[in-house]
């Protein structure tokens, strides 16, 4: 994220929400849980989501539900990486960095069971 906005040159703010469908497992539950929400509304503000992953489209289409409820003037999706083998639930995603394929990766913000996130790297497991 530090490294997104510092790419970008425009005044913005930024804001944070934390869900969790993962735990500390590498399968989805199914069930999104919010843990924290936004401090700021977003009504008729233009909003980019920035996800680490899409995987199976779950996490995203739940906060595109939830923040259209909003009313922001535009909601985006931006993803590092989008494993589209894996879509159960087809989701847009305007801003994509890399798309990847079948595997657990970590590393550079994503977790391995919570683990890992500080690498300054992205792998997968053998
Ligand atoms: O497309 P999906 O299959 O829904 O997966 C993508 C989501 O999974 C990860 O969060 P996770 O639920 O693991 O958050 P956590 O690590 O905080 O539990 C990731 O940060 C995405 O938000
Ligand atoms: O491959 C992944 N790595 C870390 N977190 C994830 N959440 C969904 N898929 C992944």
């Amino acid at each position: 994220m530090a490294d997104l906005v510092r790419a970008i040159d425009m005044p913005l703010t930024m804001d944070f929400l934390a869900v969790s469908s993962y735990g500390d497992s590498q399968k989805t539950s199914g069930e999104v849980e919010l843990i924290k929400d936004l401090r700021l509304p977003i009504a008729g503000r233009h909003v980019i989501v920035v996800e680490d992953i899409v995987d199976t489209g779950i996490t995203i289409n739940y906060l595109l539900r939830m923040l259209e409820a909003r009313q922001p003037a535009s909601l985006k999706i931006a993803a590092l990486l989008s494993k589209p083998s894996r879509r159960q639930i087809e989701v847009p995603i305007h801003y994509l960095g890399f798309e990847i394929e079948d595997a657990f990766v970590y590393g550079y913000g994503l977790d391995r069971s919570q683990f890992d996130r500080n690498l300054p790297f992205i792998t997968s497991q053998a």
